[in-house]
């Protein structure tokens, strides 16, 4: 699974010769709603940094952790190495990265002050000090661990350094010359066997005289190269992982450090290999397709730390003073854009290999007897042999070959490396358009539910149409009246046409609709039958109630008479003169007083009485004029 590099902001305090400048400078680093140690490391808390110079220019930072200028090297540890033991013995890589300019604090974050014993050469370093750094602490941590679980596990170191662009053993006697890379990402170093954490801190404090360290305007004791710390470890759990650490050079602005001659070269390749690095990362945090690795050092041996297989963590260093504002807040860009990468850390198993060979001794200088084989191979003399100590094998081929045929071979080698990573870049990007394919067909499967429900709620406003176009025809018969209904709706409507569809175009909708749900016609419940010329006849529908009929015309009380009435029949006569087509609507009064009559009856109308049509609702019978 893809998880992002965690970074953390560490905020060095003053130093003693800037103690004296900061009463004439302000402190540019303030950290914003910062929670206790112990509430630090829930998932979703960001704290907040603002860096600001001046007044008016001020910009936040929000990152995983930020430990502040008072935090202890204690405290350092248990926030950034929280579980790093756990996983390194569960077989899943780890990587820690200190970063910042020149004199932030890097290497004191990682080893410790340089009075510390593993940089001085001098003291005790078999016990943790209050201000030992991550390095010793881990190794510490690692070994009591191992012991705690009771579990076996074989640990080999190999520790680097690259200076001016090239790899440089830290683990030989003195200063050999720069390594091959053996592959893309690996330079052929040496790799020794170690079993105690004293043991490991021995190893390194050997190689202090080697790593190249010079003062320089801002830092005494100023790291001209990238340190690379690595324990490869593989446990009788049947797990394998590779603990990076690694202790950056740090960027630095030629004008401020005053450097020249030499200093002012290995500044040069410094920052040109920073850059890289940033190039890298900015490729990485934008998703580009291709990420230049090959273009330094530094930057192959970091591929699989950056967006491989690894659990990488950044601290990003950064001093307090106003005057480093615009190189911290080039250092807290860096880190925000190192959020947005994501690496892919799983767990590495491998056949666990009994360790076999004789306990060595390192206590004094290393002395190696190579065993081997002679011999020639393609007109090349070669020696080949195995490493006592770690059992590596070794091979040595005769200085008369061809150095344009190796060149070539090793270009292919690099070129095959490069496709092999480029290779999983590819594959690491397949996976994830998978993972946006299936999460698309997850939106398209939504949307389709969403269609399904919209459909059925669709059709429930068309039942409900159904049933109010029911009711218009049920409340009235009046096609005048039915109009006016339909008009009405197509007015309310009048915005939506506008971006519908004309209103012509509705109206015979909604026309054509009404007569697909026009309803046989309900009334009169009495079937109007003219029975003569002048006389017409209701009949009461099956299961029809009992119907009053009364008439009237307009507003004025039809002038009708009963002409007779008995069971079965009523008859009624008006006044040809008066209502002559005009419409004539029975309905209910006081001022006709119709009694309830059981139809069949018979109503005497005038001759050319036309339509008579019962309105349920109103309870009214209407008479239209033809
Ligand atoms: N947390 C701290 N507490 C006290 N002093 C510190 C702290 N961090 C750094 N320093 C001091 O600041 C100075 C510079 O630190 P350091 O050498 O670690 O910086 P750096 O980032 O590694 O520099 P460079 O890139 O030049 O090697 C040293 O004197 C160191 O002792």
């Amino acid at each position: 699974m893809s998880e992002s590099i965690k970074v953390f902001v560490k905020i060095r305090p003053p130093i003693p010769d800037e103690n004296k400048q900061s009463e004439i400078q302000k402190l540019s680093i303030q950290v914003l709603d910062n929670k206790q140690f112990e509430q630090q490391n829930q998932e979703d808390y960001m704290p907040i940094l603002r860096l600001s110079r001046g007044l008016y220019e001020q910009k936040d930072y929000s990152f995983d952790n930020i430990l502040g200028q008072n935090t202890t090297q204690d405290q350092v540890f248990n926030v950034v190495c929280n579980n790093l033991i756990d996983d390194a013995l569960s077989g899943i890589n780890r990587t820690i990265l200190t970063y910042g300019q020149t004199s932030s604090g890097k290497t004191y974050t990682l080893f410790g002050p340089s009075s510390e014993p593993i940089l001085s050469g001098r003291g005790d370093f078999s016990q943790i000090n209050k201000t030992s750094g991550l390095l010793p602490r881990v190794c510490y941590s690692l070994f009591q661990q191992i012991q705690q679980q009771n579990i076996q596990a074989k640990i080999v170191l190999s520790y680097v350094q690259i200076y001016k662009d090239d790899v440089y053993d830290l683990l030989t006697q003195k200063m050999g010359p720069k390594l091959q890379f053996q592959n893309m990402q690996t330079p052929t170093m040496t790799k020794i066997s170690v079993t105690s954490a004293q043991q490991v801190l021995q190893l390194i404090t050997q190689a202090v005289q080697q790593r190249q360290v010079a003062a320089t305007q801002m830092n005494a004791q100023s790291s001209r190269s990238h340190v690379i710390f690595q324990l490869h470890i593989s446990t009788s759990n049947n797990y394998q992982s590779l603990l990076t650490l690694v202790d950056l050079a740090g960027s630095e602005r030629v004008n401020r450090t005053l450097s020249s001659g030499e200093r002012l070269e290995e500044a040069k390749k410094i920052n040109q290999s920073l850059s890289c690095l940033g190039k890298c990362i900015s490729a990485l945090s934008t998703h580009q397709k291709h990420i230049p690795y090959r273009d330094c050092a530094l930057t192959k041996i970091l591929a699989e730390s950056l967006s491989g297989n690894c659990r990488t963590f950044l601290i990003a260093t950064v001093c307090p003073l106003e005057s480093n504002f615009d190189e911290s807040n080039s250092t807290l860009q860096f880190a925000q854009r190192c959020q947005k990468v994501t690496t892919k850390p799983k767990i590495n198993e491998h056949m666990f290999e009994q360790l076999n060979k004789q306990q060595i001794d390192y206590n004094t200088d290393i002395q190696m007897t190579l065993k081997g084989e002679f011999g020639v191979e393609n007109n090349v003399g070669f020696v080949k042999c195995q490493c006592p100590r770690c059992g590596v094998n070794l091979v040595a081929f005769d200085q008369d070959i061809d150095e344009q045929e190796y060149y070539q071979q090793t270009q292919i080698y690099d070129q095959n490396q490069d496709n092999e990573l480029n290779y999983q870049h590819f594959t690491q990007n397949l996976d994830e358009n998978q993972s946006n394919q299936s999460n698309s067909q997850e939106i398209i499967q939504n949307l389709q539910n969403e269609v399904i429900t919209l459909q059925q709620q669709n059709q429930n406003l068309q039942k409900m149409l159904d049933q109010f176009l029911n009711g218009i025809n049920t409340m009235t018969r009046c096609p005048d009246t039915r109009r006016l209904i339909l008009q009405n709706i197509n007015s309310e409507d009048t915005t939506q046409q506008q971006f519908d569809q004309p209103n012509t175009t509705r109206s015979i909708l909604r026309e054509s609709e009404l007569t697909k749900y026009e309803l046989p016609p309900p009334a009169p419940r009495y079937t109007q039958n003219h029975t003569s010329q002048n006389q017409v006849q209701f009949q009461q529908n099956e299961n029809d109630d009992q119907l009053e009929i009364f008439a009237k015309k307009q507003n004025k009380n039809l002038k009708s008479q009963i002409i007779e009435e008995d069971e079965e029949t009523v008859q009624l006569s008006i006044n040809p003169n008066q209502y002559t087509n005009k419409p004539i609507t029975l309905i209910s009064s006081n001022e006709l007083t119709y009694k309830q009559f059981q139809p069949p009856k018979l109503i005497q109308l005038k001759k050319n009485y036309p339509q008579v049509v019962y309105d349920k609702r109103t309870k009214t019978v209407e008479v239209d004029e033809q």
